[in-house]
């Protein structure tokens, strides 16, 4: 049996990504569970040192839930591109990251899709691992995916990351052009919550 957050309960958001937080308080908010922000409570930007999405997720949510003494939960999420064998995929924010350490999504973007651009497959997908960690070690994992292909140059100011470049299967907007509610009935990370929330949340109210 999956542990599950009891009605109320309060757990940290374990990432440092903006657009990632407000994606995923969004996601949260129906089920009445209090949220407070790794940031917000200074908490350090851990290694992500493993090869899965999971994996990485895992090590986020464990260091926070450690951390600040409360349920925390994590998302590690990537783009692949099926000319590229699946990269950028776990290393999708590195190949957006600057010399100074700051990330450039449109310099990211273009190295992908020149690279990319001599094969005929255009096919790309987003991945989303979620892990519910508990400050005694336990763990819960799920991950979702949203498949479509690439296009470049990148389209759209809204979402966040490599949205511009990717059309979901199904649409002819890219993430970045989609209204938010769009985006959620579809993306990899919604898809991950559902199975999140069928798991572990209180139910929605
Ligand atoms: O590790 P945390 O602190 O959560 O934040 P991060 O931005 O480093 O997150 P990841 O390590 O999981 O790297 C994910 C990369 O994939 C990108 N990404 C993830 N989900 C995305 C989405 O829904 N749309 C566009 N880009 C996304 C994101 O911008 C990052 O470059
Ligand atoms: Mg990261």
């Amino acid at each position: 049996m999956p542990r599950r957050l009891e009605p109320g309960a309060r757990i940290v958001l374990a990432t440092h990504n903006a657009g990632k937080l407000r994606e995923v308080a969004a996601l949260l908010a129906p089920h009445g569970v209090a949220v407070v922000s790794a940031g917000e409570l200074g908490l350090p930007v851990p290694e992500e040192t493993e090869d899965s999405f999971v994996g990485n997720a895992a090590i986020k949510a464990l260091a926070a839930a450690t951390a600040a003494g409360l349920p925390a939960l994590a998302d590690d999420s990537g783009f692949s591109v099926a000319a590229l064998g699946g990269d950028p995929g776990v290393r999708t924010a590195d190949w957006a990251e600057q010399p100074d350490g700051s990330r450039d999504y449109a310099a990211a973007m273009a190295r992908v899709a020149a690279l990319a651009a001599g094969s005929a497959d255009r096919a790309a997908w987003f991945t989303c691992a979620l892990v519910l960690a508990w400050p005694d070690g336990h763990v819960e994992a799920f991950e979702g995916r949203a498949t479509g292909h690439w296009v470049a140059p990148p389209r759209g100011t809204r979402g966040f990351g490599y949205d511009p470049m990717f059309v979901p299967d199904g649409h002819a907007e890219t993430f970045g052009e989609m209204a938010p509610a769009a985006k959620h009935a579809i993306s990899h990370r919604a898809r991950a919550f559902a199975l999140l929330a069928a798991a572990c949340l209180p139910a929605a109210g």
